[in-house]
């Protein structure tokens, strides 16, 4: 299991109150499998990906990322577990507009202090995965907007992580192309193994994902194997 979340509250100050953005909710993620959590607006999607991300501490409950169990870890410990264990696609990539595709991933590489020679060749091996080794050579304004979500993604990959975490990758993008990253998604979960979470607000690209959980009001019904 990569991601198991039990009994997980999470309130955020509102005025003399509290509002309860996640209400004891559970979820396990296995390896190898793609859970999309869909609900809409304010519902408490971009709250449960912080949670498994451990950007944000639940104020009860626990949360487990890659056989770790994160109550109590320090700061350093927790952004320890990040750097090996989990990789973030953003709603938006994000992309350094002077450096190639190829580039965009051996930063992150260069950060963690691996061999540039090494981390080239991981680069490119991810950017032909995700169906991009012809663009390695590219700026981010010389692909498309479904490309630049693929670097997107093979950044997230460059750690090798067990946990991805996807939050909203098809928002920019026409239903052809949406679908096709959900597609891509998938199988790269299937064949890297990972414990994959993405979070949207729309049904319509979700064919590919192996379980649909649904979020309303900060509580999460069990999810359902996707048909
Ligand atoms: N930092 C914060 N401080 C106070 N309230 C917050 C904070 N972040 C989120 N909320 C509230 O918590 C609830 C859940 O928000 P969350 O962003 O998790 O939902 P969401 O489903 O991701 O929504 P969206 O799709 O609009 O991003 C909402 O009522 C939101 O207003």
């Amino acid at each position: 299991m990569s991601l198991y979340l039990s009994d997980v509250t999470l309130t955020y100050p509102d005025g003399e109150d509290r509002l309860t953005a996640l209400d004891r909710v559970g979820l396990e993620v296995p390896r190898g499998t793609l859970t999309a959590v869909v609900g809409p607006s304010g519902s408490g999607k971009s709250s449960l990906l912080a949670v498994a991300a451990t950007l944000v501490t639940p104020d009860t409950g626990t949360v487990t990322v890659d056989g770790v169990t994160t109550t109590g870890m320090s700061r350093a410990e927790l952004t320890e577990l990040r750097r090996r264990a989990i990789g973030i696609v953003f709603q938006q990539p994000h992309l350094l507009p002077s450096l190639t595709a190829a580039e965009q991933l051996q930063l992150m590489a260069s950060i963690d202090g691996r061999s540039p020679a090494r981390a080239r060749g991981r680069a490119l091996e991810l950017l032909d995965a995700v169906g991009l080794a012809a663009q390695a050579g590219r700026r981010p304004h010389q692909l498309s907007g479904g490309q630049r979500q693929r670097v997107g993604i093979a950044r997230a990959l460059m750690n090798d992580p067990t946990l991805l975490l996807v939050d909203e990758p098809t928002s920019a993008l026409d239903h052809e192309r949406g679908a096709a990253v959900v597609d891509l998604l998938a199988r790269l979960t299937h064949e890297r193994s990972t414990a994959t979470v993405l979070v949207t607000h729309d049904r319509t690209h979700l064919t590919a994902a192996d379980r649909i959980a649904e979020v309303r009001d900060g509580r999460l019904r069990a999810p359902a194997t996707a048909t």
